[in-house]
């Protein structure tokens, strides 16, 4: 295993607390989002509304198996990464693998003015992240071998908690 890896539900903080524990651990940071537009030359959600979700999961799988066969960095991955199961194993084999755990109303708090998020640009998001929930909740438990909790904690206490518990268990990849 080279890679670490955070999964979560959107907004849980895997792009933030990713630079950071990345910039801790002296790893390279990937955010799969971005390496996804970077391939497709155009916003993932433009790519979303043109060719649909398979399309998209198509391409999200094809980068994390890319990705993950590339030299060790910190990856914040899409927050539906873990719905295909060969992606759950492909993280699971590849990566350390940690959920950044957070409810659906401490999202609602956090994001309730947001609007880049498509999947939230509904008339009820807090019925959209409690169903996200009910739905991914036991994939990403499923997928994780570490989960922290993201909701309530503060943002350098989690990275503080993260880099604590890479540490125990021998530190970061070699980059
Ligand atoms: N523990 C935290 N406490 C307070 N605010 C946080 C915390 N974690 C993240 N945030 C804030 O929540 C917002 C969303 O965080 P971020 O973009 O890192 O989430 P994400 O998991 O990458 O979302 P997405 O799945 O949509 O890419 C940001 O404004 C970030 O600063
Ligand atoms: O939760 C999801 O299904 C998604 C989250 C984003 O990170 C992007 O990967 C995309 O918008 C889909
Ligand atoms: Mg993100």
């Amino acid at each position: 295993m080279t890679h670490i890896a955070l999964i979560g539900l959107p907004g849980s903080g895997k792009t933030t607390i990713g630079r950071q524990l990345a910039r801790r651990l002296g790893l390279p940071f990937v955010d799969t989002d971005e390496a996804i537009e970077q391939e497709l030359g155009c916003s993932i959600r433009d790519f979303f509304e043109a060719e649909g979700e398979v399309a998209f999961r198509d391409v999200e799988s094809r980068v994390l198996h890319r990705l993950t066969e590339g030299p060790p960095c910190l990856l914040s991955t899409g927050g539906g990464i873990v719905l295909r199961p060969e992606n759950r194993q492909r993280l699971r084999e590849a990566c350390r693998v940690v959920y950044l755990r957070a409810s659906a109303n401490d999202l609602f708090r956090r994001l309730r003015h947001d609007q880049k998020r498509p999947l939230l640009q509904v008339a009820d998001p807090l019925e959209r992240l409690k169903a996200l929930e009910a739905e991914r909740g036991p994939l990403y438990r499923e997928t994780a071998h570490f989960t922290v909790d993201a909701g309530r904690s503060h943002l350098h206490q989690v990275v503080n908690k993260l880099a604590a518990q890479i540490e125990l268990e021998g530190g970061a990849p070699e980059p």
